[in-house]
């Protein structure tokens, strides 16, 4: 209601009631101390709620007042050592709790200056009622990689509502890329925005553990720089990638996390490569079963773990739900590069169709047995590869089309931020996949095992084998 009202001439307009209500005079200096006491609870307001950068400014400004430029100057510069010294002392924490939250703070500032017309021009900004309702940026929190921004949608928006609109949103904050997952709760989204890359030089090997960890097999490192734990227990692993996209670094990844379980028996590695043998051979002394040229005996050697599979079954029901892998019952790893050389370029008919029929065995009946498969392929489609659905373990590296990302990892993946088809040539090993407990897809560069390091890793943790049908008797380290 306005305080003062002013109605001008005497005339007013005819009507069948004439109302006149009372007017209440405020004399001037009521008027002023409301203006005062209003202006003052709006500063302190402002104060607290921008207290981050009021109490510092508040606290230089005392020093300064009682000690002249002496005072702020002593304070910035010893927080200034005790930063340099915490940094030195205990890098991790440093960054952890001293550097990223007053980073995260600072790009709130210039993400709040660009949040309307970014949501506007989005499309994500809602009229209702008459009302312009915009989502509101609730929490900015700096990473090693980029940001991540939590968003209250407004009412009726769904995390997807986002993700549609990813692309658009990456370029308007100018990052590289921009995933969306669900929040908390369920009206939060979480955008994250990667800026620089923490996946961009190689990733070295781990160390190859003594006893494989299979629930986290280490196979390389996450967006933010904390190691790729993969599950292999209880799942079957399809990698997917164009030609020199780095299935190779996945697969070996994998093959030298298990090393230690080869040399102590713990873990058999069946290993086939239809495409020659060049990208395998060189760890063959590791593999119980090598096969490169030799169909029937991958054949041979699938029917023969369905076999095994099959026996297991049969003596641990009503036993256990879950095999436990042990010397005298080891873990089978059956390892495919190139997988569609097997199910659909193989002009054998015969052929083809027992690989197919004991893979569709294995994949759906091995995991709890015991016999697991970790293949790779270049072509995803549903043509080449019948069995795609089969894997609950999914990972696309780089890809050539945009429709292939959602085939190899889910439906509305790409949307969510795996653009494997945006994936540099010269970034190979860097890729895209979901890791368990969380529905977002996470991206990761897997370990690069060079030529040198294999035949290391073959060196030191080989076992007995079978080569192309040959028994290829050797010591156990
Ligand atoms: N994780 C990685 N980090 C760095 N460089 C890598 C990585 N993986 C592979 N490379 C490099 O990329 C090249 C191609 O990799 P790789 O042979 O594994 O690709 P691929 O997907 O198996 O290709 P193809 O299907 O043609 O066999 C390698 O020779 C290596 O130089």
């Amino acid at each position: 209601m306005p305080m003062v009202n002013v109605i001008r001439g005497e005339q007013l307009p005819d009507a069948v009631f004439n109302v006149r209500t009372p007017i209440l005079r405020i004399p001037l200096w009521m008027a002023v101390v409301w203006w005062l006491v209003k202006g003052l609870v709006r500063t302190v307001v402002l104060y607290m709620r921008f207290w981050y950068a009021t109490v510092p400014a508040s606290v230089l400004l005392y020093l300064w007042a009682r000690f002249g430029w002496a005072g702020p100057v002593t304070l910035v510069g010893g927080l200034a050592c005790l930063a340099g010294v915490w940094l030195l002392v205990h890098r991790v924490s440093f960054l952890r709790f001293g550097w990223y939250p007053v980073l995260g703070r600072w790009r709130r500032i210039g993400y709040r200056r660009r949040w309307y017309p970014a949501m506007a021009t989005a499309r994500l900004v809602v009229n209702f009622d008459g009302h312009v309702v915009v989502p509101v940026l609730r929490r900015v929190k700096a990473t090693a990689s980029g940001d991540e921004l939590t968003v209250r949608m407004v009412t009726g928006q769904i995390p997807d509502d986002f993700a549609a609109v990813g692309l658009r949103l990456t370029h308007t904050f100018g990052a590289r890329s921009c995933r969306v997952a669900a929040g908390r709760r369920a009206d939060l989204v979480v955008l994250t925005l990667q800026r620089a890359d923490a996946l961009r030089k190689t990733i070295p090997p781990a160390p190859v553990p003594v006893v494989p960890d299979l629930a986290g097999l280490v196979l390389g490192r996450l967006e933010g720089g904390e190691p790729l734990r993969l599950r292999l227990f209880g799942t079957q692993i399809l990698v997917a990638g164009a030609t020199g996209a780095g299935k190779g670094s996945v697969i070996w990844s994998v093959i030298a996390a298990l090393a230690g379980g080869v040399r102590s028996g713990l873990v058999k590695l069946w290993v086939f490569d239809p495409k020659g043998g060049m990208e395998m051979a060189a760890g063959d002394p590791l593999f119980e079963r090598f096969a490169c040229e030799d169909f029937a005996a991958m054949a041979d050697a699938l029917e023969t773990a369905v076999g095994l599979m099959r026996e297991r079954t049969r003596r641990l029901r009503g036993v256990t739900r879950q095999h436990i892998p042990t010397v005298d019952e080891p873990l089978v790893v059956i390892v495919v590069d190139e997988l569609a050389a097997l199910t659909a370029y193989l002009t054998d008919r015969h052929l083809k169709d027992r690989i197919k029929a004991a893979l569709g065995v294995l994949l759906t009946q091995g995991r709890a047995a015991g016999v697991h498969v970790v293949a790779a392929v270049q072509d995803s489609r549903k043509d080449v590869l019948p069995f795609r659905d089969l894997f609950p373990t999914r990972i696309a590296l780089r890809l050539t089309e945009p429709a292939q990302v959602d085939m190899v990892l889910g439906d509305g993946m790409r949307d969510r931020g795996a653009v494997c088809d945006r994936i540099p040539m010269n970034m190979p090993g860097v890729g895209y996949l979901v890791l368990d407990g969380d529905p977002s897809p996470v991206r990761v560069r897997f370990s690069y095992w060079d030529d040198d390091r294999i035949a290391e890793l073959a060196g030191t943790y080989s076992g007995a084998r079978v080569i192309d049908g040959q028994v290829i008797t050797g010591e156990v380290l």
